[in-house]
């Protein structure tokens, strides 16, 4: 290991996964240097950032494990491509002010699965003299710190929710386990001096223990013969193979790799894929445990029904069918051949919902795959008729949960749950779906479906659109459902993502309060649930918010954080909202504060 003042690696572990502001990164190697015991002239800071989950070609995310990366090299390419960039555009000037100290600064994009494991291989791989972990992503940090401790032979530091860096152990040991190791996909790229430009910064990728150029004509070989290889070998080991240059080097180490005997599959499986036609993936997951349902992923070679198909499935459209009768028309539960169950909404003659929009929800939809999105198996069209075909969702509506009154009260882990998966289903189309942003423009309880798990699925987006530069500004096309309108949206036609904030905001104090977004105050008026509301959130009242029906069974910080991110949705401002990718920040109690907005989850009482 190397001595404090021989030139040296010092790894700062990021979760690349999640969206960081600059100021993150750069006040953590501020305080790194300010520190003067972790930094020395001459080392290396690797921002090391981990991808632990990447966008499936289809739109989805998934776990970037060895099987997905043997069949999606480029589309993880790219991806990690961008975060690097992303990165080294962040940092340009903390690497000028690093300069000054003599420390030069690198980042490095590995994706891969399980997060520690790749934090684990990187740290040995570059003989790290420091690695300092994000706190941010480590939800268990006091676990895994176990873990990282007794398998890291450096010394480890953790950036504090503060961003200040806090010493873990200041000294090296020599007691580290044998691992399995595993192979990743990395890209690094230094971080260029201002007077340096950026061309000279060749990237390099590295698969395993492979570097090779991004340009590379033979990349795509070697990364293809070398995600496949799972040897398994002594942490001591690593350092020697990775400094190797080229495959053919690591098949003379005499290591037993897959690849060495394992023809490649990829070309046979992708054009077998190209082929299939409505092909169901093996490792679909689970849509309802109680069910024992499974997310359909058809290869999207064509998303057309038959009318024959949804007329056998819905037993004739016929009444015991029907689920019940949208804006758009109706809907009939039905059940293909296959046995998978759909929802099939079949366009009203008069629906308020053209053929502009049927094509809008398919374009839509067709890129949207995700956990908390319902899924659009296909479309059937037939003379005048349009017919949306969509995974069945077992449970009923968020509405139906929180209104009917043959519903049970749903408790509070539930309520939280769905806020939670919610809000990831609206970060993953403003921010994370292939193509997008994309505007839901009419989220409401009534449209966020359950399974038996409730896990919240959200649906109809015949109003989304694509969001094109800027706001789109349309004041004769309101549409939407009152009382979910942002004031920007209703009172003038501007659309962003931020109305859909203001949506999901009405929906979380929907889910707290268990009232309706229009209610009566018990004295024969009418009061609308955000005026009602923003004063007793401002108050800290929360006691007063809370749904009855839940009684004392709810956790108090959960409420607070529900009630904090709904206070912050629902600004009159749209620029004082935060973004989706924020507000599950907030709900997952991960933030507590967002520099870039002007108002802070400030209740009254404390500013008095
Ligand atoms: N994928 C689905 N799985 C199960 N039930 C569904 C599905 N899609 C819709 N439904 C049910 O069908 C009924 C009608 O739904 P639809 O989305 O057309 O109308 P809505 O949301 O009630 O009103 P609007 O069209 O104005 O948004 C609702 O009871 C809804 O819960």
């Amino acid at each position: 290991m190397a001595s404090p003042l021989t030139p040296s690696h010092v790894v700062i572990a990021y979760d690349a996964t999640k969206d960081r502001g600059v100021h993150e990164l750069t006040l953590a190697i501020d305080s790194l240097q300010k520190r003067g015991d972790v930094l020395h002239s001459g080392d290396t800071i690797i921002v090391l950032g981990v991808l632990h989950r990447v966008v499936h070609p289809m739109g989805y995310h998934t776990k970037p494990c060895v099987d997905f990366l043997e069949n999606s090299i480029r589309a993880v390419e790219e991806e990690v491509t961008k975060k690097v960039d992303m990165y080294v555009n962040m940092l340009l000037q903390s690497a000028g002010k690093c300069e000054d100290q003599g420390v030069s600064i690198e980042v490095k994009v590995t994706a891969g699965f399980p997060v520690k494991q790749v934090i684990l291989q990187e740290i040995m791989a570059c003989k790290a003299a420091w690695v300092v972990l994000d706190r941010a992503y480590h939800r268990h940090l006091r676990r895994d710190l176990t873990f990282y401790l007794k398998q890291i032979p450096c010394k480890v530091a953790i950036i504090q929710d503060s961003l200040a860096v806090e010493v873990v152990r200041p000294h090296t040991t020599d007691e580290t386990d044998t691992i399995e190791h595993k192979l990743f996909f990395s890209l690094s790229k230094p971080v260029p001096l201002s007077n340096q430009g950026n061309e000279n910064s060749e990237p390099l990728i590295t698969c395993g223990s492979c570097p090779v150029s991004i340009d590379s004509p033979e990349s795509s070989e070697i990364l293809k013969n070398h995600f496949v290889t799972s040897p398994t070998f002594k942490l001591r080991d690593y350092g020697t193979l990775l400094n190797l240059g080229s495959s053919s080097k690591q098949e003379n180490s005499g290591v037993q790799t897959k690849a060495d005997n394992k023809p490649s599959t990829v070309p046979q499986k992708i054009q077998k894929q190209n082929n299939a036609f409505r092909e169901r993936c093996s490792d679909a997951p689970i849509l309802c445990s109680r069910c024992g349902t499974r997310t359909e992923m058809y290869v999207k070679d064509s998303m057309t029904f038959s009318y024959s198909e949804i007329q056998l499935a819905t037993n004739d459209f016929s009444k015991e069918n029907l689920l019940g009768e949208g804006g758009y028309g109706h809907v009939y539960k039905g059940e293909l051949k296959d046995g998978q169950q759909i929802a099939a909404k079949v366009r009203k003659e008069a629906s308020t919902q053209g053929f502009k929009e049927f094509h809008s929800e398919v374009y839509v939809l067709s890129f949207a795959r995700h956990k908390n999105i319902v899924m659009l198996l296909g479309y059937c069209c037939k003379e005048n008729l349009n017919i949306l075909v969509y995974e069945y969702i077992c449970h009923n509506s968020l509405e139906w949960h929180l209104f009917d009154e043959k519903a049970a009260a749903l408790e509070w882990h539930q309520r939280h749950s769905i806020a939670i998966g919610t809000a990831k289903g609206l970060r993953f189309l403003h921010e994370e779906c292939r193509g997008g942003p994309i505007i839901h423009r009419d989220t409401r309880p009534s449209n966020i479906l359950l399974t038996h798990d409730y896990v919240p699925m959200l649906g109809d987006f015949g109003l989304a659109k694509w969001k094109t530069t800027g706001d789109d500004t349309d004041p004769t096309r309101i549409i939407g459902t009152l009382g979910y309108l942002a004031p920007e949206y209703a009172e003038n036609g501007i659309v962003s993502v931020r109305t859909d904030v203001y949506a999901f905001g009405m929906v979380l104090l929907q889910l707290i309060t268990g009232r309706k977004i229009i209610d009566s105050n018990g004295e024969g008026q009418v009061q609308s649930l955000r005026e009602w509301a923003e004063p007793i959130i401002q108050r800290l009242a929360l006691h007063e918010l809370i749904d009855l029906r839940l009684g004392d069974s709810y956790e108090t910080y959960g409420v607070y954080l529900m009630a904090k991110a709904a206070y912050l949705c629902i600004q009159r401002s749209p620029e004082m909202r935060p973004s989706m990718g924020e507000v599950v920040r907030v709900l997952e109690g991960e933030s507590d504060n967002f520099h870039h907005l002007g108002v802070r989850f400030v209740p009254e009482q404390h500013t008095k």
